[in-house]
């Protein structure tokens, strides 16, 4: 069985000790996201786990046949267009120029690019644009899992809702693996099986929260719902400083 295996895994950045003592399991299928204040050590943990940083102490191993990786800021080739664009991974991996110039048009429109966007460049795109974009690119390869870094973040609440559906859509579909960063709650709980909740200094997970209810089902209710609950849990509330927030 495929599956991202990550056991005791402690980081520093020179003498400063950013992860201590993480441990945790994505299995095949499954989405994991990984929640916590800004400068938590959320992207250190990620590219640790996509073999972007070299692990000191601990381990990571990584079973899954394939990964991909999508970026938040898309980090698409300037002098290449969509499609292009799109096309990279398949072209790496040795498939014929047509066939992949034909499967990047295809999920394109799958992430609602239009064929009138397939000849522009980055610099010409939105920045939703250069997202779906970069969703594309990181799915027309069919990973076995794909490592997701903040991809909502800079996405208005329609754009990202209709981003998130295609997502959960392909990811069934392909039974895709996902793992995540956000510090966005909402975001984690429209979209993943279980979330690891990071504090910070170091970067220590303190809780898991796990979902049964299957992602196509999880209405807007739900999320709201699920969301007033765990923002009265006590340990969201000192890892978020909820606690020490107050209106003047
Ligand atoms: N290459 C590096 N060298 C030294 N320190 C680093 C390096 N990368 C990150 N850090 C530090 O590690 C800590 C965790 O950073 P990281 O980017 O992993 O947090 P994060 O939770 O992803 O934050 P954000 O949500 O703001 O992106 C921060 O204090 C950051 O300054």
């Amino acid at each position: 069985m495929e599956k991202l295996e990550v056991k005791h895994l402690t980081h520093h950045f020179g003498f400063t000790e950013i992860l201590r003592d993480i441990n945790f399991t994505l299995e095949k299928g499954k989405i994991l996201s990984i929640v916590g204040p800004s400068g938590g050590g959320k992207t250190t943990l990620l590219h640790l786990c996509s073999g972007l940083l070299d692990v000191q102490e601990g381990s990571v191993v990584n079973s899954f046949t394939s990964s991909s990786f999508a970026f938040q800021e898309g980090r698409l080739l300037p002098w290449k267009n969509v499609i292009d664009n799109i096309a990279l991974g398949l072209l790496a991996k040795g498939e014929k120029k047509k066939t992949a110039l034909q499967k990047a048009k295809a999920i394109a429109l799958k992430f609602g690019l239009e064929e009138d966007d397939f000849e522009k460049f980055p610099k010409d795109l939105s920045g939703g644009m250069k997202q779906r974009v970069s969703f594309a690119r990181a799915l027309v390869v069919k990973p076995s899992l794909l490592f997701l870094d903040e991809p909502f973040s800079a996405l208005d609440i329609g754009l990202k809702k209709e981003l998130q559906t295609h997502l959960i859509q392909i990811s069934k579909e392909e039974n895709i693996s996902i793992l995540f960063i956000t510090h966005d709650m909402m975001e984690a709980i429209r979209l993943s099986d279980e979330i690891l909740l990071l504090k910070a200094d170091p970067g220590h997970i303190v809780k898991k929260f796990s979902f049964e209810v299957p992602q196509e089902k999880r209405d807007d209710v739900f999320v709201y719902e699920e969301s007033a609950k765990i923002l009265q849990d006590k340990d969201i509330i000192e890892t978020f400083e909820l606690n020490t927030l107050e209106l003047s």
